[in-house]
C-alpha cells in the first residue's frame, strides 16, 4: 500500500484525485496521529505543515509516517506543492530528509513536475505553463513568494544533503539509464535527485525506474505515475447532494481572483471580509454569517477575503492568520446552519476550515476540476471541494455552485 504525506490539505486532495484517477482505492485523512483503518490501496494524510516552523513540520510529518506504517503502507511519498512553495528554512528539504532518515533511505528522487497542471521541470528549472516560476504570480505569494526557478538553488539552502539533477537527456534515454543514474547518485552519497519531466511519458519512466524506492517526493505528478503502476482495486465515489453551495475563499492566487471575479460577474452574491484594526476573527465571522443568513435560502453565495497584491499592501501584519481563522469559523457556522456543499479556495484556508469542522477523514469523490475532487466528510455530513489556489477553470466557482440549485 502507498502512504502519502501531503504538506497541505488541498495538495492532499490533489494527490487523492491523481490516485483515484488511476483506479486506486484511496483514503484521505487529516490527522497525523489518528489511526487510519479501512481497505485501501493508498492512504493520503493531509497536513498543514507547509508554512509552519521547520521543526514542527518535521515532527508532524514523521508522526504521519508512523501512522501510515501502522496502517500497512510499505512505500511512501512526500507531497509538496507543484510550485515548490517553500523558503530557505524549508519545509520541503527538512521534511524530505527527516522522512528519509526515519525510513533508512539514502537517496530520494523528487520532482514538482505536474504536467496536468502545467508544471514542468526542464534543466532543473520549474515552469508554470511555460513561464519560469519566479516570473509568475508566485513571486507575490503572501506566504512563500518564489523568487527563483532553479530547483537546486531553491532546495540547497533547506537541506544538509547533496542535491543533484536528473536531466531530461537521461530521462528520455529510458528506464535503464534513469535506474543507473539513481544508483550512481546513491553510490555518490547524493540525497536529493531532482528529476526533469515535461509530460506524462517522462513521469512514467521515472516512476518505473524508481519502482523499488521506499520514498519518493514531489507534486501529484510523480505519485500519479507511481499509482498507475500499482494493483488497483477500484475507486469509490461519493456524490454531493444538489443543494446550495457556500464558497469560502482565502487564496490570493491569481486564478482564485479570476474565479471570484467570474462568480461575481454572474451576479451571484458575495461578501468580502476586510479586517479593520482591532477586529477579531469571531467578529468578522459573525458579520459574514449574518450576511449569509440574509441571502435567499436556495442561493449559492461566496464569502471571501482574497485580494490582489496591491490591495494587500494596506493589510495589517498577521492578516493571513486572522483571515484563516475567519474562514474556519465561517465554515463551522455554515455547517451548523445545515450547509452541505462547500467550496474552499486555498490550501492554508482549507486547513483552517477542516480544523474548525473537525474533519479527520473523508471519502474521495469525482473531480470538480483536474486535481480538485469532491470529498465527503461522512461524520459531519459535509461535501467539500478544497481548491488549490491556482487550480480550476476561471468559471469553476460558478460551475460548482450553479446548476446545482434545487
Ligand atoms: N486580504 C488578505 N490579506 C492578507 N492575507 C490574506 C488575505 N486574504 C487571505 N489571506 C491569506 O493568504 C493566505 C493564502 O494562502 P492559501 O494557502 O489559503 O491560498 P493559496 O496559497 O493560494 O493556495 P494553495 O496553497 O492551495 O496554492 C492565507 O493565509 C490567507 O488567510
Ligand atoms: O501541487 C499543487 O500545486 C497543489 O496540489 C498544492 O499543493 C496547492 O496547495
Amino acid at each position: 500500500m502507498i502512504g502519502v504525506i501531503a504538506d497541505d490539505v488541498t495538495g492532499a486532495t490533489d494527490v487523492a484525485a491523481a490516485l483515484s484517477r488511476e483506479g486506486l482505492r484511496t483514503l484521505l485523512a487529516f490527522d497525523a496521529e489518528l489511526p487510519v483503518t479501512g481497505e485501501a490501496d493508498a492512504i493520503v494524510i493531509g497536513l498543514k505543515t507547509r508554512s509552519i516552523p521547520a521543526a514542527d513540520a518535521v515532527a508532524t510529518s514523521v508522526a504521519a509516517l508512523r501512522t501510515l506504517r501502522d496502517a500497512g503502507a510499505t512505500r511512501f511519498y512526500f507531497k509538496y506543492c507543484s510550485t515548490f512553495d517553500s523558503t530557505d528554512e524549508g519545509n520541503i528539504g527538512p521534511v524530505t530528509e527527516a522522512l528519509a532518515q526515519a525510513l533508512g533511505v539514502s537517496t530520494v528522487v523528487t520532482t514538482p513536475a505536474a504536467p496536468v497542471h502545467g508544471r514542468t521541470v526542464k534543466d532543473g528549472h520549474l515552469y508554470v505553463s511555460g513561464v519560469p516560476l519566479h516570473e509568475t504570480h508566485m513571486a507575490h505569494h503572501p506566504i512563500t513568494p518564489m523568487h527563483d526557478s532553479n530547483l537546486v538553488s531553491l532546495l540547497t539552502p533547506q537541506v544538509h544533503g547533496t542535491v543533484t539533477t536528473l536531466p531530461s537527456s537521461e530521462v528520455h534515454a529510458g528506464v535503464a539509464v534513469v535506474r543507473a543514474a539513481i544508483a550512481a547518485a546513491e553510490s555518490a552519497g547524493v540525497v536529493h535527485v531532482i528529476a526533469d519531466a515535461v509530460d506524462a511519458a517522462d513521469l512514467a519512466i521515472i516512476a518505473e525506474a524508481a519502482d523499488s524506492a521506499v520514498l519518493t517526493a514531489g507534486s501529484a505528478g510523480l505519485i500519479g505515475a507511481i499509482g498507475g503502476r500499482q494493483r488497483a482495486s477500484g475507486r469509490t465515489a461519493s456524490v454531493p447532494p444538489a443543494a446550495r453551495t457556500a464558497i469560502i475563499a482565502g487564496s490570493c492566487s491569481r486564478r482564485t481572483l479570476e474565479q471570484i471575479a467570474s462568480f461575481q460577474a454572474s451576479r451571484a452574491p458575495s461578501h468580502r471580509v476586510v479586517a479593520e484594526p482591532g477586529q477579531t476573527a469571531a467578529e468578522l465571522a459573525e458579520a459574514a454569517l449574518t450576511w449569509w443568513d440574509a441571502q435567499p435560502d436556495v442561493t449559492s453565495a461566496m464569502i471571501y477575503s482574497s485580494s490582489s497584491p496591491e490591495e494587500r499592501n494596506g493589510e495589517l501584519p498577521a492578516a493571513g492568520e486572522l483571515y484563516e481563522q475567519v474562514a474556519g469559523l465561517v465554515a463551522r457556522g455554515l455547517a451548523q446552519r445545515g450547509v452541505q456543499r462547500m467550496l474552499v479556495a486555498g490550501g492554508e484556508t482549507s486547513g483552517a476550515v477542516l480544523r474548525e469542522l473537525g474533519t479527520t477523514v473523508a471519502v474521495v469523490g469525482e473531480e470538480a476540476a483536474v486535481g480538485v475532487p469532491w470529498i465527503h466528510d461522512t461524520a459531519h455530513g459535509v461535501h467539500l471541494v478544497l481548491k488549490s489556489g491556482n487550480f480550476g477553470d476561471v468559471d469553476m466557482f460558478t460551475a460548482v455552485a450553479g446548476g446545482e440549485q434545487p
